[in-house]
């Protein structure tokens, strides 16, 4: 029996590489009733990714006119680009009582939390090592080698950021991953304060108790 309930803000954040994107996608896959913010990003497209899938590619002019419209939930400039969340989408999502989650930085998930305390579960997933972190970012065989040692240069300051999130996951194994984020989402979605069908829920039942 489905009791109504709120939706929540399911963040996602790590240095580049540790796994954000791959989780996310199991996630999608395996848990009905989570939808993916599609962010905007002024960055080029990477071989494989779909505009509208994978991110709303647009160029700057767009993108400052979606910030002076108000049309982003929170926006920031990460390794020169910039990367934003069309509210819209969320905010119909939200409504309809779907969980959303994001993959967006620190400075995004910090803009989050400022907006909506409240509805906003955060998760920060760690690399196993740094070893394996610069393994993955050139396995992954989308960026340059010059672009990969940016991300690299820019992973201790992501790092930096772990102690402002609620739950830290580390990336060894991704099944291992999966199911600890998955967890997180599970006993997220029960909790008392986000299930708004309750109250009624319980008079019902204590309706049925005194008959
Ligand atoms: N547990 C894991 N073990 C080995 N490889 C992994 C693991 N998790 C993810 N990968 C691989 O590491 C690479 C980087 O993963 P992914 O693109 O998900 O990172 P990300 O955190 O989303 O990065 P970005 O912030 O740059 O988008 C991918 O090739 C992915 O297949
Ligand atoms: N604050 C935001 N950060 C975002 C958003 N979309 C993605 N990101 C973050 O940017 C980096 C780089 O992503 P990549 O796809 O170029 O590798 C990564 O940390 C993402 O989490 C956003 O809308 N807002």
């Amino acid at each position: 029996m489905s009791v109504e309930r709120r939706g929540l803000m399911f963040v996602l954040s790590s240095p580049s590489g540790a796994g954000k994107t791959t989780l996310s996608r199991l996630l999608i896959e395996r848990m009905p009733g989570l939808r993916m913010s599609v962010s905007a990003t002024t960055r080029p497209m990477r071989p494989g990714e779909v505009d509208g899938r994978d991110y709303w590619f647009v160029d700057q002019p767009r993108f400052k006119e979606m910030v002076q419209h108000n049309e982003l939930l929170e926006w920031a400039t990460v390794f020169d680009n910039s990367y934003g969340t069309p509210r819209a989408p969320v905010e119909a999502a939200l409504s309809a009582g779907q969980d959303v989650m994001f993959d967006i930085d620190w400075q995004g998930t910090q803009q989050l939390r400022e907006k909506a305390r409240a509805d906003v579960v955060s998760v920060f997933i760690l690399p196993p090592s740094a070893a394996d972190l610069e393994k993955r970012l050139h396995s992954r065989a989308q960026d340059s080698d010059a672009v990969i040692r940016s991300r690299m240069s820019r992973a201790t300051h992501e790092l930096s950021h772990w102690a402002e999130y609620d739950y830290i996951v580390i990336n060894h194994d991704i099944d291992e991953a999966f199911a600890e984020v998955q967890s997180i989402l599970k006993a997220e979605r029960l909790k008392r304060e986000r299930r708004t069908g309750l109250t009624t829920f319980v008079r019902e039942l204590q309706l049925q108790l005194e008959k």
